[in-house]
Protein backbone atom coordinates (compact mmCIF):
# COMPACT_ATOMS: atom_id res chain seq x y z
CA UNK A 1 0.00 0.00 0.00
CA UNK A 2 1.51 3.45 -0.66
CA UNK A 3 1.35 6.10 1.69
CA UNK A 4 -0.16 8.86 1.54
CA UNK A 5 1.33 10.59 4.51
CA UNK A 6 4.93 9.58 5.81
CA UNK A 7 5.95 11.61 9.07
CA UNK A 8 9.18 10.23 10.25
CA UNK A 9 11.17 11.26 13.88
CA UNK A 10 9.00 14.04 14.89
CA UNK A 11 10.30 16.33 17.42
CA UNK A 12 8.28 19.66 18.45
CA UNK A 13 10.00 22.00 21.71
CA UNK A 14 7.77 24.19 23.26
CA UNK A 15 9.22 26.81 26.32
CA UNK A 16 7.90 24.46 29.20
CA UNK A 17 9.72 21.02 27.26
CA UNK A 18 9.46 18.74 24.77
CA UNK A 19 5.83 18.40 23.32
CA UNK A 20 6.48 15.36 20.36
CA UNK A 21 9.71 13.65 20.79
CA UNK A 22 10.49 11.52 17.83
CA UNK A 23 7.06 10.07 16.28
CA UNK A 24 6.62 8.22 13.30
CA UNK A 25 3.11 7.97 11.48
CA UNK A 26 2.58 6.46 8.17
CA UNK A 27 -1.01 6.46 6.86
CA UNK A 28 -1.40 4.01 3.63
CA UNK A 29 -3.43 5.20 0.67
CA UNK A 30 -7.20 4.66 1.95
CA UNK A 31 -6.29 3.92 5.52
CA UNK A 32 -8.38 4.96 8.76
CA UNK A 33 -5.64 5.80 11.12
CA UNK A 34 -6.99 7.13 15.27
CA UNK A 35 -4.08 9.10 16.83
CA UNK A 36 -5.02 8.79 20.85
CA UNK A 37 -3.62 9.86 24.11
CA UNK A 38 -4.04 11.68 26.87
CA UNK A 39 -4.64 15.20 27.17
CA UNK A 40 -0.95 16.96 26.35
CA UNK A 41 0.24 14.09 24.58
CA UNK A 42 1.26 15.74 21.98
CA UNK A 43 -1.41 14.70 19.00
CA UNK A 44 -2.62 18.15 18.09
CA UNK A 45 1.03 19.29 17.92
CA UNK A 46 1.94 16.58 15.67
CA UNK A 47 -1.07 16.86 13.23
CA UNK A 48 -0.34 20.41 12.97
CA UNK A 49 3.17 19.50 11.80
CA UNK A 50 1.80 16.55 9.59
CA UNK A 51 -0.39 19.52 8.05
CA UNK A 52 2.78 21.92 7.43
CA UNK A 53 1.03 24.29 10.55
CA UNK A 54 3.65 24.15 12.96
CA UNK A 55 7.45 23.82 11.98
CA UNK A 56 9.07 20.80 13.33
CA UNK A 57 12.37 20.81 15.45
CA UNK A 58 13.49 17.71 13.80
CA UNK A 59 11.89 15.36 11.54
CA UNK A 60 10.49 14.73 8.27
CA UNK A 61 6.91 14.89 6.40
CA UNK A 62 5.99 13.85 2.90
CA UNK A 63 2.53 13.61 1.89
CA UNK A 64 1.56 11.59 -1.34
CA UNK A 65 5.61 11.81 -1.78
CA UNK A 66 5.84 15.67 -1.53
CA UNK A 67 8.23 17.09 1.25
CA UNK A 68 7.09 19.92 3.33
CA UNK A 69 7.49 22.42 3.35
CA UNK A 70 8.92 22.64 0.26
CA UNK A 71 6.03 21.19 -1.75
CA UNK A 72 3.33 22.09 0.66
CA UNK A 73 1.29 23.81 -1.63
CA UNK A 74 0.63 20.87 -3.98
CA UNK A 75 1.05 18.54 -0.98
CA UNK A 76 -2.37 20.36 0.59
CA UNK A 77 -4.36 20.49 -2.47
CA UNK A 78 -4.67 16.75 -1.51
CA UNK A 79 -5.29 17.12 1.76
CA UNK A 80 -8.71 18.27 3.89
CA UNK A 81 -8.62 19.13 7.56
CA UNK A 82 -11.45 20.15 10.27
CA UNK A 83 -11.08 20.70 14.13
CA UNK A 84 -13.92 22.07 16.65
CA UNK A 85 -11.80 24.66 17.30
CA UNK A 86 -11.22 26.36 13.10
CA UNK A 87 -13.92 29.08 13.37
CA UNK A 88 -16.52 29.92 11.00
CA UNK A 89 -17.37 33.47 9.94
CA UNK A 90 -20.40 34.23 11.32
CA UNK A 91 -21.84 37.00 7.96
CA UNK A 92 -22.14 34.18 5.73
CA UNK A 93 -24.70 31.77 4.74
CA UNK A 94 -23.47 28.14 5.12
CA UNK A 95 -23.91 27.51 1.27
CA UNK A 96 -21.84 30.44 -0.05
CA UNK A 97 -19.50 29.81 2.61
CA UNK A 98 -18.97 26.11 1.07
CA UNK A 99 -19.45 27.20 -2.35
CA UNK A 100 -16.89 29.96 -1.57
CA UNK A 101 -14.39 27.17 -0.78
CA UNK A 102 -15.36 24.80 -3.59
CA UNK A 103 -14.02 27.47 -6.12
CA UNK A 104 -10.88 28.37 -4.14
CA UNK A 105 -10.20 24.47 -4.28
CA UNK A 106 -11.01 25.15 -8.27
CA UNK A 107 -13.90 22.64 -8.55
CA UNK A 108 -15.94 22.95 -11.50
CA UNK A 109 -19.38 22.74 -9.67
CA UNK A 110 -18.91 24.01 -6.17
CA UNK A 111 -22.73 23.81 -6.08
CA UNK A 112 -23.49 20.45 -6.48
CA UNK A 113 -20.15 19.09 -3.77
CA UNK A 114 -22.03 21.83 -1.27
CA UNK A 115 -25.14 19.77 -1.81
CA UNK A 116 -23.68 16.11 -1.61
CA UNK A 117 -21.64 17.23 1.48
CA UNK A 118 -24.26 18.77 3.28
CA UNK A 119 -26.58 16.38 2.70
CA UNK A 120 -24.04 13.55 3.29
CA UNK A 121 -24.20 14.86 6.50
CA UNK A 122 -27.63 15.46 7.48
CA UNK A 123 -27.82 19.01 7.48
CA UNK A 124 -29.40 20.56 4.12
CA UNK A 125 -31.92 22.32 6.00
CA UNK A 126 -29.66 24.45 7.13
CA UNK A 127 -27.59 25.31 3.64
CA UNK A 128 -29.02 28.97 3.92
CA UNK A 129 -28.32 29.59 7.85
CA UNK A 130 -26.42 32.33 8.85
CA UNK A 131 -22.82 31.49 10.73
CA UNK A 132 -24.49 33.65 13.43
CA UNK A 133 -27.50 31.00 13.99
CA UNK A 134 -25.85 27.40 14.06
CA UNK A 135 -24.85 25.48 17.07
CA UNK A 136 -21.12 24.63 17.86
CA UNK A 137 -22.18 21.15 16.46
CA UNK A 138 -23.87 22.38 13.35
CA UNK A 139 -20.53 24.39 12.69
CA UNK A 140 -18.20 21.61 13.39
CA UNK A 141 -20.02 20.03 10.62
CA UNK A 142 -20.13 22.49 8.10
CA UNK A 143 -16.22 22.35 8.86
CA UNK A 144 -16.01 18.94 7.93
CA UNK A 145 -18.05 19.17 4.59
CA UNK A 146 -15.29 22.26 3.96
CA UNK A 147 -12.64 19.95 4.71
CA UNK A 148 -14.07 17.44 2.22
CA UNK A 149 -15.41 19.21 -0.60
CA UNK A 150 -12.62 18.56 -2.83
CA UNK A 151 -12.54 14.61 -2.01
CA UNK A 152 -9.28 14.87 -0.66
CA UNK A 153 -6.98 12.07 -0.45
CA UNK A 154 -5.80 12.70 3.59
CA UNK A 155 -8.46 14.02 5.61
CA UNK A 156 -7.08 14.60 9.00
CA UNK A 157 -9.73 15.54 12.01
CA UNK A 158 -8.87 16.78 15.47
CA UNK A 159 -11.74 15.57 17.65
CA UNK A 160 -13.84 15.80 15.00
CA UNK A 161 -17.33 14.81 17.25
CA UNK A 162 -15.70 16.36 20.56
CA UNK A 163 -19.11 18.65 20.90
CA UNK A 164 -21.30 16.83 18.98
CA UNK A 165 -24.90 14.20 20.58
CA UNK A 166 -24.30 11.08 20.27
CA UNK A 167 -26.73 10.87 17.60
CA UNK A 168 -25.12 13.49 15.18
CA UNK A 169 -21.70 12.10 16.24
CA UNK A 170 -22.96 8.50 14.59
CA UNK A 171 -24.01 10.56 11.24
CA UNK A 172 -20.30 12.24 11.22
CA UNK A 173 -18.74 8.37 11.33
CA UNK A 174 -21.40 7.05 9.32
CA UNK A 175 -20.96 10.14 6.61
CA UNK A 176 -16.82 9.75 6.98
CA UNK A 177 -16.91 5.79 6.85
CA UNK A 178 -19.01 6.59 3.48
CA UNK A 179 -16.80 9.08 2.49
CA UNK A 180 -13.65 6.82 2.64
CA UNK A 181 -15.28 3.93 0.98
CA UNK A 182 -16.76 5.91 -2.11
CA UNK A 183 -13.28 7.75 -2.76
CA UNK A 184 -10.78 6.13 -1.17
CA UNK A 185 -9.67 8.89 1.52
CA UNK A 186 -7.37 7.94 4.12
CA UNK A 187 -8.45 9.32 7.31
CA UNK A 188 -6.19 10.71 10.01
CA UNK A 189 -8.16 11.33 13.58
CA UNK A 190 -7.74 12.09 17.27
CA UNK A 191 -10.44 11.16 19.49
CA UNK A 192 -11.26 10.88 22.95
CA UNK A 193 -14.01 8.63 22.34
CA UNK A 194 -12.58 4.96 22.53
CA UNK A 195 -15.35 3.11 20.93
CA UNK A 196 -16.17 5.49 18.24
CA UNK A 197 -12.35 4.81 16.98
CA UNK A 198 -12.39 0.96 17.45
CA UNK A 199 -15.23 1.47 15.04
CA UNK A 200 -13.96 4.35 12.61
CA UNK A 201 -10.30 2.93 12.45
CA UNK A 202 -8.59 0.20 11.13
CA UNK A 203 -5.28 1.27 12.55
CA UNK A 204 -4.42 2.92 15.89
CA UNK A 205 -1.12 5.27 17.59
CA UNK A 206 -1.44 5.85 21.05
CA UNK A 207 0.80 8.70 22.16
CA UNK A 208 1.87 9.30 25.83
CA UNK A 209 4.33 12.17 26.82
CA UNK A 210 5.19 12.80 23.06
CA UNK A 211 6.40 8.94 22.24
CA UNK A 212 4.72 6.22 19.89
CA UNK A 213 4.02 3.93 22.56
CA UNK A 214 1.67 1.59 20.74
CA UNK A 215 0.32 1.04 17.15
CA UNK A 216 -1.51 -1.67 15.28
CA UNK A 217 -5.11 -2.59 15.21
CA UNK A 218 -7.28 -2.20 18.18
CA UNK A 219 -7.10 -5.99 19.24
CA UNK A 220 -3.20 -5.82 18.72
CA UNK A 221 -2.98 -3.04 20.98
CA UNK A 222 -5.48 -4.19 23.56
CA UNK A 223 -3.86 -7.68 23.49
CA UNK A 224 -0.33 -6.15 23.91
CA UNK A 225 -1.23 -4.36 27.29
CA UNK A 226 -3.20 -7.13 28.01
CA UNK A 227 -6.54 -4.85 28.81
CA UNK A 228 -9.78 -5.50 27.68
CA UNK A 229 -10.41 -2.91 24.79
CA UNK A 230 -8.95 0.55 24.23
CA UNK A 231 -10.86 2.36 27.08
CA UNK A 232 -9.10 0.05 29.43
CA UNK A 233 -5.68 0.60 27.22
CA UNK A 234 -5.70 4.52 27.24
CA UNK A 235 -6.64 4.89 31.17
CA UNK A 236 -3.88 2.41 32.03
CA UNK A 237 -1.86 5.17 29.71
CA UNK A 238 -3.04 7.87 30.95
CA UNK A 239 -2.52 6.55 34.73
CA UNK A 240 1.19 6.18 33.83
CA UNK A 241 1.62 9.70 31.83
CA UNK A 242 -0.02 11.35 35.12
CA UNK A 243 2.52 9.38 37.44
CA UNK A 244 5.77 10.22 34.98
CA UNK A 245 4.37 13.66 34.92
CA UNK A 246 4.67 14.17 39.00
CA UNK A 247 7.79 12.10 39.46
CA UNK A 248 9.72 14.56 36.97
CA UNK A 249 9.19 18.29 37.76
CA UNK A 250 8.46 20.39 35.00
N1 LIG B 1 1.73 26.72 21.00
C1 LIG B 1 2.20 26.11 22.10
N2 LIG B 1 3.07 26.73 22.91
C2 LIG B 1 3.58 26.14 24.00
N3 LIG B 1 3.25 24.87 24.39
C3 LIG B 1 2.38 24.21 23.63
C4 LIG B 1 1.81 24.78 22.46
N4 LIG B 1 0.99 23.86 21.89
C5 LIG B 1 1.02 22.77 22.68
N5 LIG B 1 1.87 22.98 23.73
C6 LIG B 1 2.19 22.01 24.77
O1 LIG B 1 2.59 20.82 24.11
C7 LIG B 1 2.06 19.67 24.79
C8 LIG B 1 1.24 18.83 23.81
O2 LIG B 1 0.08 19.56 23.45
P1 LIG B 1 -0.95 19.02 22.35
O3 LIG B 1 -1.98 20.08 22.17
O4 LIG B 1 -0.20 18.56 21.17
O5 LIG B 1 -1.54 17.75 23.10
P2 LIG B 1 -2.84 16.89 22.77
O6 LIG B 1 -2.43 15.46 22.87
O7 LIG B 1 -3.44 17.33 21.48
O8 LIG B 1 -3.78 17.26 23.98
P3 LIG B 1 -5.40 17.32 24.11
O9 LIG B 1 -5.89 15.91 24.13
O10 LIG B 1 -5.59 18.00 25.44
O11 LIG B 1 -5.93 18.14 22.96
C9 LIG B 1 1.26 20.19 25.98
O12 LIG B 1 2.07 20.09 27.14
C10 LIG B 1 0.99 21.64 25.62
O13 LIG B 1 0.94 22.45 26.78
Amino acid sequence: MSAVLKATGLVKNYRRGRAVDGVDLVVGDGERIGLLGPNGAGKTTTLLMCLGMVTPDAGTVEILGRRLPRRRASAMSEVGFAAGYLPLPNAVRVNEYLRMFGRLYGLRRPDVATREGLERFGIGHLEKAMGTELSSGQKTLVGIIKATLHRPRLLVLDEPTASLDPDVALRVRTGLAELSAANGTALLVTSHNMAEVERLCERVTFLSRGRVVAHGTPEEISRTFDRDGLEEVFLHLAELQHKNSEEVPA
